[in-house]
């Protein structure tokens, strides 16, 4: 993204962390840490508290526990600083009626702006970079929310990287989008953590995706840390069995793992033998 690099990113650590929603703990002292440059991707079934997690990260969410940006604890950062480092994309966005796509990704710039003021030649330069980047320049003039479900994603990640943060916090980013899109989405998020050390923390449903572009995955089950570590530490078979209550074979290759889930094996296996 030249003359508009995002500064390198930063370390983030969470200790501790803690959530409830009212009586029911759904998070349970969570730890982790993302070297700047790094992409972690929190996974695990339905319900095990990823978002919450995400959230509580951003301060959206009431929870214990700390979390740190290079060392500073994010409670002791004003909110318009906290934005100019943080991001977020999230899973479900609501996104304004009566405003087209480009004016709504220029909100991404408002942490940068001063106050009030009319977006200026760096603010319209990043826009039409990252409209650019996401494919998005043909709608940049239609109402956002007559986009459809995979372009109003593409439209929300493009607002938080118009943000140009330090650390990019998404939930299920490519959940809504198709296979191309999604490659496209994944390998810019690559490109801006490799080349400017952007820190990526995201959750992935698709587990293949995720062993392939992120390098430390968590695990969570009920609110708790049950793995971390390398793609190939955490994503097992027994992994999958015992969290997801999945069958399910890793496979190796050169892009990284697969994760195959494999059929049930039939109950009357002769029907399977019709053509022989
Ligand atoms: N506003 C809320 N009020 C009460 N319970 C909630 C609320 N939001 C989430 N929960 C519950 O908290 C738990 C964790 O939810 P969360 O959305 O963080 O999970 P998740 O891992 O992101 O799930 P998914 O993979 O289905 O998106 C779930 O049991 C959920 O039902």
């Amino acid at each position: 993204m030249s003359g508009s690099l995002p500064p390198p990113g930063a370390r983030v650590e969470v200790v501790g962390l803690s959530a409830a929603y009212g009586r029911t703990r759904v998070l349970d002292s969570v730890r982790f840490t993302v070297e700047p440059g790094g992409w972690l991707a929190v996974i695990g079934p339905n319900g095990s508290g990823k978002s919450t997690l995400l959230r509580s990260v951003l301060g959206l969410q009431r929870h214990e526990g700390q979390v740190r940006i290079d060392g500073v604890p994010t409670t002791g950062m004003a909110r318009r600083e906290l934005a100019r480092v943080l991001a977020y994309a999230p899973q479900l966005p609501v996104l304004p009626e009566g405003i087209s796509t480009r004016e709504y990704v220029t909100l991404g710039r408002t942490p940068h702006r001063p106050l009030l003021a009319a977006p200026r030649r760096v603010d319209r330069d990043v826009v039409a970079d990252v409209l650019q980047r996401l494919d998005l320049e043909p709608l940049a003039d239609r109402l956002v929310v007559t986009l459809s479900g995979g372009e109003q994603q593409r439209a929300v990640l493009a607002r938080a990287l118009a943000q140009r943060p330090r650390v990019l916090l998404l939930d299920e980013p490519t959940a809504a989008l198709d296979l191309g899109h999604a490659q496209q989405v994944l390998d810019l998020l690559d490109r801006l953590r490799r080349q400017d050390g952007l820190t990526v923390v995201s959750t992935l449903h698709d587990l293949t995706l995720a062993g392939q572009y992120a390098d430390r995955l968590t695990l969570l089950a009920a609110g708790r840390v049950v793995a971390e570590g390398t793609p190939a530490e955490v994503l097992t078979p027994a992994a999958l069995s015992a969290h997801y209550g999945a069958r399910a074979q890793v496979l190796s290759g050169p892009d990284g793992l697969a994760v195959v889930p494999m059929r049930e094996a039939p109950l009357w296996p002769e029907l399977n033998t019709a053509d022989e």
